[in-house]
Parts: structure tokens; sequence; C-alpha cells
């Protein structure tokens, strides 16, 4: 189902460099026939289920919305961003076959990124609870700090997405305070700090769910996109 980009996700008929966004709910149902990776499934630690529940509170009056997640990266760009790789994916259909979006990559439950993110529109902020599996071993019973930068770059990059449509990451830097053990669960907590023209910086800290461990603190810039190009288009025009 394709559809055009309607009411702002930051006020009515909000635009941002002449694109307007869309209503989370149209970006909702029109994503909802694939299957959302985002649920609780059995690998989740109580840990990751209280946190999650808590977040499903606080999401009953509207403050945080929990924010569905696909293998398909398709489905992760909401907006006229979707019209234009939905047709990029109908017309290369049989070349797209076996692509997924890196972080939901594996098949087994609980091995790889288990997570799910939460938005807060008011506060242009993306939280997301991580529970990093056993094939993101990096140092021995510690994440792999690449698999830490792809869950910070997916949670600023849905923040970034939420504010700005289709974007790209142009920037992200890292520090590294403390490891992350495997299957702890973290949470990673990002914000919008400024848009700039087509210019969105934000930052992010990843700390333990008591909050006394901070893992990982991080800044990151993305660029949004021309929205009149589809995504081939700007690849192959470079
Ligand atoms: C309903 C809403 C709900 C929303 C929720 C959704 C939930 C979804 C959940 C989860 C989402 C998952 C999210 C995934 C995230 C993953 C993202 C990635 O991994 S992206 C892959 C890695 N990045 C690349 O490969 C880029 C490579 N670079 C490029 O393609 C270009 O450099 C690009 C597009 C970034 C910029 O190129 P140009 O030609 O469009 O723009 P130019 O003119 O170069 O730059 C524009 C301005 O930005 C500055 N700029 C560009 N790069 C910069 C840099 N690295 N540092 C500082 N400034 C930079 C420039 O100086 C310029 O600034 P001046 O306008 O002159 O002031």
């Amino acid at each position: 189902m394709l559809y055009e980009c309607s009411s702002g996700l930051l006020g009515n008929g909000h635009h941002l460099h002449g694109i307007s966004t869309i209503s989370f709910q149209a970006w909702l149902s029109q994503s909802k026939r694939s299957k959302d990776y985002a649920l609780p499934n059995s690998s989740w630690s109580q840990d990751m289920m209280d946190l999650y529940s808590r977040f499903l509170e606080m999401c009953k009056d509207g403050t945080w919305k929990r924010i569905p997640s696909y293998s398909d990266t398709a489905d992760h760009v909401p907006g006229k961003a979707c019209v234009h790789l939905e047709s990029l994916k109908l017309a290369n259909e049989k070349e797209r076959k076996g692509t997924r979006f890196f972080p939901r990559n594996l098949d087994t439950e609980g091995v790889g990124f288990e997570y799910a993110m939460f938005l807060n529109p008011s506060e242009k902020r993306m939280v997301c609870l991580f529970q990093p599996g056993p094939y993101l071993e990096g140092h021995r019973g510690f994440a792999h700090g690449g698999s830490t930068a792809t869950i910070i770059d997916s949670t600023v990059g849905g923040c970034a997405i939420f504010v700005a449509g289709r974007v790209m990451t142009a920037n992200l830097s890292i520090n590294y305070r403390n490891p992350i053990p495997l299957g702890s669960v973290v949470l990673v907590d990002s914000k919008v700090d400024q848009i700039e023209g087509r210019k969105v910086f934000l930052s992010c800290h990843v700390r333990s769910i008591d909050g006394q461990t901070l893992h990982a603190e991080a800044t990151a810039l993305f660029i949004q996109l021309n929205s009149t190009k589809s995504l081939q288009q700007q690849v192959s025009s470079q």
C-alpha cells in the first residue's frame, strides 16, 4: 500500500526544507503487514521485559510511542521516502531479494540484536532497550564495539528520521566508557540537539538500566536527503 505524506509529526503540517513529514499513525499502518521484531520473545531477560513494560505503560497517555521494527529496510523510512523506496522495492524485487536491515539479520531469537525503540515526539527523543546476544561478542563476554555503534546509529537514526524523513549518517563519534556485558540490558537514549537546514545534530548516551554505569556516549550528524530524488537516483547520480 502506498500513501502520501499528510499531517506533520512536529505539529500540524510541519515542514522541514519543504518536506512534509507523515503522521505517526499513517506510518504505522503502512508497515503493519510486515513482521514486527520489536515485540517480546522468549530470549528477552526479565530486565528487558520489565523495562519494556515500563515503557509500554508510558505509552498509554501518548507521551511515548512504541516503534515497530522490520527486517526490510524500506519499512523503516516513513513518509515520501517510503513511496520512493516502495517503488524501488517493487521494481527491483529480484535484486533486493535476500537483503535485510542489518540489526535484524539473524533468524534465531536472542543471539544478535534484541531491541525495542520508543519515541518521545515532544522531546524529539528516541530510547532503545538493547540486549546484545552472544553473536555480538568482541572481547570475551562483552559486546563488540561495532555492535554498540550499530545500535547507537540506528537509535539516533530513528530519531533523525522522525524529524527529517530520509536521512543518512554523515558523522558518528563514540566514546566507549565501560564494556557492555553480553546478555545485559542497556538503555540507548538519544535526542535531537539542533537542526540547521539539512543538518540534524543529535547526542546519545548508553547506560545500564540502574543508570549507574555509563557505557558509551556519542554525537551524530545526519543529513537530510533531497526529497525530490529517489534513493536510487541519488546513488546513481554520484
Ligand atoms: C513516523 C516516524 C517514526 C520514525 C521512526 C523510525 C524508526 C526507524 C528505526 C530505526 C531506523 C534505522 C536508521 C538507520 C540508520 C542507519 C544509517 C546509516 O547507516 S547511513 C550509512 C552511512 N552513511 C553513509 O554512507 C553516508 C555517506 N555520505 C553521503 O552519502 C553524503 O556525504 C551525505 C548524503 C551524508 C551528504 O552529502 P550531500 O551531497 O547530500 O550534502 P553535502 O553538501 O555534502 O553536506 C550538507 C551539509 O552537511 C555538511 N556535512 C556533510 N558531511 C559532514 C560531515 N561528515 N561532518 C560535518 N559536516 C558535514 C556539509 O559541510 C554541508 O554543510 P553546509 O550546508 O555547507 O553548511
